[in-house]
């Protein structure tokens, strides 16, 4: 029987040495501030806030934004209401791991002086490491295999699409065009759930004779900039082409954050990248750049975005916002915390059970890359308890399609 979250499950914490939240916090974190810090000619008061920082996650507790941090008061009083009277003065490792992490990225851009005012006010620490990612010659390789696509049948061009969005993911624009379910039965297969048909009935193409809400709005909530965007707009603009959505709201983060998370001049990058390719993808950048302009495809960057909450927390604007979707798809693995809940769940917990509160049809398209997993069926995860892959729900190695109307 699925096991039903009548009772959540425990919040995932970083405070178990060697589990990979733990690792995150006491390695990961260090080495990007280590990696921002070489990045860029910083000034002397810019690199002793990043000591301060590397200082903090070594062995310090969460303390409060300081003044200086916020010229305006409006993100200290938004923080205070997003938990953070409650965690300040407490170990890093022990508030709730997602809250952790968030709180990171936010300090991390005070150290580096984003929120000004100063030289640094508005320059994105990553944005070096997001426009090689751009510039690789995997990427044009990538992007001229969409010339091959034109001669598949409709419905297997939109699967494609949707399985580079997907893998795109692992920072992976591989377009899938075998069937990647396909493999030695008794072994883990990639995909660990499939409910694109349900993700396609509720956007069917035109002319298929499908009743339909008229026209569709999309609302995709994406993540990484760069090799995982790109294919999230080839996506956008198939299906605006096909009809099978008429609009498109974009959420995307208001500033930097988790290193490669999108914002809107990485949207703009990201369009003027396809833009520039030649071929098939200049044709997806330039109906892209006119949805823009005409006001089919909407870009937003909502504070909460940012926010070190689930989406149950969201705000009232926001749950309108997704409540007006004919479906929202949330892609990557932050967004998949958020919206089930960065919980121990046990991994046969129904889907449409832990995202009944979302305020219409929702999708998430996500590789696994914490911990947090739901809506397996039992055969799929003894499958990958018997697959010697210790670490199927962190390595990235795997990935969901999950939906629920
Ligand atoms: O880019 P994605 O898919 O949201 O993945 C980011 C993931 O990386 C981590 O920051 C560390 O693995 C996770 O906390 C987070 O869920």
């Amino acid at each position: 029987m699925p096991d039903t979250p009548s009772v959540p499950a425990p919040v995932i914490l970083g405070n178990e040495p060697g589990s990979f939240p733990h690792g995150v916090l006491a390695e990961r974190h260090p080495a990007i501030v280590r990696q921002v810090r070489d990045a860029f000619p910083l000034d002397p008061g810019r690199r002793e806030a990043l000591d301060a920082l590397l200082a903090s996650c070594a062995d310090g507790v969460v303390e409060p934004l300081p003044a200086a941090a916020d010229p305006t008061g409006r993100d200290r009083d938004r923080w205070s209401h997003w938990g953070m009277d409650e965690y300040a003065g407490r170990s890093w490792y022990d508030v709730p791991w997602l809250w952790a992490e968030s709180h990171f990225y936010r300090r991390l851009l005070d150290a580096v002086g984003y929120f000004g005012p100063g030289p640094w006010q508005g320059v994105d620490p990553f944005r070096p490491a997001k426009l090689a990612e751009l510039d690789a010659p995997e990427t044009d390789e990538e992007l001229a295999a969409l010339d091959g696509l034109g001669e598949l049948p409709a419905d297997e061009r939109a699967r494609a699409l949707l399985h580079g969005s997907l893998w795109g993911n692992r920072a992976d624009l591989g377009f899938r065009l075998s069937d990647r379910g396909a493999g030695p039965r008794g072994e883990a297969e990639p995909l660990v759930a499939d409910d694109s048909d349900t993700l396609w009935s509720l956007l069917p193409a035109r002319g298929t004779g499908a009743v339909r809400q008229d026209p569709a709005t999309l609302c995709l909530v994406a993540d990484n900039a760069g090799r995982e965007l790109v294919p999230d707009l080839l996506l956008v603009s198939h299906l605006l082409a096909e009809g099978r959505v008429g609009r498109v709201v974009l959420h995307v983060k208001p500033y930097p954050y988790y290193v490669s998370d999108a914002t809107p001049t990485d949207v703009l990058d990201a369009v003027r990248r396809l833009v520039a390719a030649g071929g098939t993808a200049a044709g997806h950048g330039e109906r892209l750049w006119t949805a823009l302009t005409d006001g089919r495809v909407v870009v937003r960057a909502h504070p909460f975005s940012c926010a070190p909450l689930p989406y149950a927390d969201m705000p009232g604007d926001l749950r309108e916002d997704f409540a007006a979707a004919t479906v929202t798809v949330l892609k990557g693995d932050l967004n998949y915390r958020r919206l089930v809940g960065d919980r121990w769940w046990p991994p046969t917990t129904p889907f449409a059970d832990v995202t009944a509160y979302f305020p219409g049809p929702v999708a998430a398209l996500r590789t696994l890359k914490s911990d947090v997993v739901t809506g397996l069926d039992a055969k799929t995860e003894a499958a990958l308890e018997a697959s010697g892959e210790p670490h199927w729900r962190t390595s990235g190695t795997h990935a969901l399609i999950q939906a629920r109307v």
